[in-house]
């Protein structure tokens, strides 16, 4: 399994357990890494893999018109979208709100899926960073 990865993603949603936070949207960040078939490197064909434009451009759509209490249900929904709209295998995602907190910079939830009880291997890089 190849792993693609979507870095610093900037989002609009409406999120959050206060009144004030579903009628104003709020900017969030999403680091993204998902499994795709080793094939796209042998083909050299896009049809062979995920297309990470139409991922960005699934999320900012569905997160334009969804509406959620919880970041957790908000990552669950991404990583479902990527299961079932683009067959990722294998789903690493982290959301972070910016400055809602006094003295936090960012707070947010981590999550890691598998399709069908797929596992990643041992070793799983961190969107953009070595090692
Ligand atoms: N586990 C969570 N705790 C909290 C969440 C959340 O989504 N998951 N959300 C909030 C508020 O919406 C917060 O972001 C605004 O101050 C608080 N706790």
């Amino acid at each position: 399994m190849d792993f693609i990865f979507i870095e610093a993603l900037r989002v609009k949603s409406r999120v959050g357990i206060y009144p004030r936070e579903r009628v104003a949207e709020q900017t969030l960040e999403l680091n993204l890494t998902f499994g795709v078939p080793d094939a796209a490197a042998e083909h050299d064909d896009i049809a062979d893999t995920i297309d990470y434009a139409q991922v960005i451009a699934r999320i900012r759509e569905e997160l334009a018109v969804q509406q959620f209490n919880l970041i957790e249900t908000l990552g669950e929904f991404i990583v479902k979208l990527l299961f079932d709209e683009f067959g990722a295998p294998w789903v690493k995602l982290a959301i972070a709100k910016i400055g809602v907190m006094k003295d936090v910079r960012r707070v947010g939830v981590f999550i890691e899926r598998g399709r069908n009880g797929v596992s990643p291997p041992a070793h799983v890089p961190t969107a953009g960073l070595p090692g």
